[in-house]
């Protein structure tokens, strides 16, 4: 493609607009002949400083931020927002193809499973439906493990142009707050978005809560057309200024929950693994079986059909859908049963409100004890340590602190910011030790929730990623000493 062509109302024309351009990177490892090579100022290093590597493997020109000074010797092209300008061109080189009705969903918690379940219920409707986060990507033909919970622009718009290809008319994204905030989805036409709840995480990137929440919002204000539908789950603390927030940006707010207007949960009973929900749509009352265990997923379920309904499924198809949905993988995922019949769950709580969440939805189908296994990432927000600590303790009766991928950072110092709030709590670094011990201890009538890494299949320790499942490690754990 011609530079002129890919740059074209993103940059400011230049001189080069002849060149012929064969791909598009902002990862000078990636480049090969004819690439346009984007130096983008990033969270560790800047890629100013890989001008020089992209140049000797043949890069034809670089895009960088106007301030920044290069001497390259080779094109350069100046841009304001050079992370945009990334997004926006990468998604012209692949054609600016991408499903039909993409929508985006937000929020500390219960994305991934939003996404799976939007994905659900379109394709109860009929539709070619796609999901793509954390866990992956999904779609009619492709079950993809994925590791980012917002792909790379350059990723992204590939991967779109490739679902469009497959057939694919709708598909649900994950919108991280890095994702947001670094322009990974600056290119998605959206035709809706979504917020479930905000709590804390990831504090160690954004400067304070107030700062992390307006990342999330420049969903709505910034990539949520004007007029197009944000689902918004009314129960959480900071829905009321969520409203205020998408309602002063000009999109057009459905809200869904308790306190919701255009899905209203009237009633809920909670049963151990299915819950029976009684929603009010456009006036009229719909029952619906939830087979599903937390009502947490009740709201994740309501966010779904409220986007469903919202990009043209019926009420009554989309509320008849969620009788259908399974759970994403890894969250509140029944992974075993010991013989003396103790649920063992994985969980993917790695932040305080999921485990929070998760602990307590338990709780009502327990007669004995609950008992949690889980830790915190390395080289991820430290404050939020010795707070899970402090939930895990009050809210379970056995807590075990364990490793969860420690990266870079010595385990046991993780281990003792979590123990130090953790009162009565056991410590067993060794993650494979500490799932054998809880189901060793656990007997009739108790919970056993393994938390922090879901569907996750690796345990990252220094730069390096062992193989490490949750669910193989529950199944082997019952199998040798379960009672
Ligand atoms: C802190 C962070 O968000 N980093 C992400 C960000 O990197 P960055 O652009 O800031 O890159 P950097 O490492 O500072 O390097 C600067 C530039 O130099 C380039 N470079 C680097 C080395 C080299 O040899 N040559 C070269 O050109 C890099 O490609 C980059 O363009 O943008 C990259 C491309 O989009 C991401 O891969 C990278 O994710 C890293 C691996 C990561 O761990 N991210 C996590 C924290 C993350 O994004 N998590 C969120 C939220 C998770 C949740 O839901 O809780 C997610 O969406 O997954
Ligand atoms: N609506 C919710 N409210 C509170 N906690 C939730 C909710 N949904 C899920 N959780 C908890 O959070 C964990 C992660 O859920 P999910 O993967 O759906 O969220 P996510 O927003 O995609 O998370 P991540 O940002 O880590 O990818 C679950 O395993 C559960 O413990
Ligand atoms: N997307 C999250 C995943 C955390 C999962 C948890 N197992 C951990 O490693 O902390 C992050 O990168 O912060
Ligand atoms: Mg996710």
């Amino acid at each position: 493609m011609r530079l002129s062509d890919l740059s074209q109302g993103i940059a400011a024309e230049t001189a080069f607009g002849n060149l012929e351009i064969t791909g598009v990177t902002a990862d000078s490892r990636k480049v090969a002949p004819g690439f346009l090579f984007v130096a983008v100022p990033g969270a560790k290093a800047n890629g100013v400083t890989f001008v020089a590597d992209a140049k000797a493997r043949g890069a034809a020109a670089v895009l960088t931020d106007e301030a920044a000074t290069i001497d390259a010797g080779l094109p350069v092209i100046p841009v304001r927002d050079v992370r945009r300008a990334l997004a926006l061109m990468a998604s012209r080189f692949y054609g600016e193809r991408q499903p039909a009705t993409m929508v985006a969903v937000t929020g500390t918690s219960g994305k991934t499973s939003i996404t799976a379940f939007a994905r659900q219920i379109w394709s109860a409707a009929g539709f070619a439906a796609a999901s793509i986060g954390t866990t992956g990507v999904v779609s009619p033909s492709r079950d993809d493990y994925g590791s980012l919970t917002t792909p790379d622009p350059v990723g992204l718009a590939k991967l779109l142009s490739e679902l469009a290809e497959e057939g694919v008319t709708h598909a649900a994204m994950e919108a991280s707050s890095h994702g947001i905030e670094q322009r990974r989805l600056d290119a998605v036409r959206l035709s809706a978005a979504a917020f479930s709840n905000l709590g804390r995480d990831h504090l160690d990137y954004h400067a304070t809560m107030e700062d992390y929440f307006a990342a999330k919002m420049r969903l709505f204000q910034t990539l949520l057309p004007k007029g197009a539908p944000a689902v918004v789950f009314a129960d959480d603390l900071w829905s009321d200024l969520v409203v205020k927030t998408a309602e002063a940006s000009g999109v057009k707010v459905l809200t869904v929950g308790r306190k919701g207007s255009f899905l209203t949960l009237k009633r809920l009973e909670l049963e151990r693994w299915r819950q029976i929900g009684e929603i009010e749509a456009e006036g009229e009352l719909h029952r619906v079986v939830l087979p599903l265990a937390g009502e947490f997923q009740m709201a994740n379920a309501l966010v779904a059909a409220g986007l469903a309904i919202a990009t043209g499924v019926p009420a009554a198809k989309a509320l008849a859908a969620l009788e259908h949905l399974k759970g994403a993988s890894g969250r509140l995922d029944l992974a075993g049963t010991t013989p003396s019949g103790v649920p063992v769950f994985v969980d993917y709580a790695h932040k305080p409100e999921a485990l929070e969440n998760v602990l307590s939805a338990v709780r009502p189908f327990t007669t004995g004890r609950v008992i949690v296994v889980f830790g915190c990432g390395g080289d991820r927000d430290r404050g939020k340590r010795p707070i899970m600590g402090e939930i895990a303790a009050r809210l379970a009766d056995i807590a075990i602190v364990t490793d969860d991928n420690p990266r870079t950072e010595d385990p046991a110092t993780i281990r003792a910011a979590i123990m130090a709030a953790a009162r009565g709590a056991t410590e067993i670094g060794d993650r494979r030790a500490a799932i054998r011990h809880a189901v060793a201890e656990a007997r009739a009538g108790d919970t056993v929730v393994i938390a922090g890494k879901g569907h996750e299949n690796g345990q990252t320790i220094g730069e390096e990623t062992h193989p490490f499942s949750d669910h193989e490690e529950v199944r082997a754990a019952i199998g040798e000493g379960g009672k």
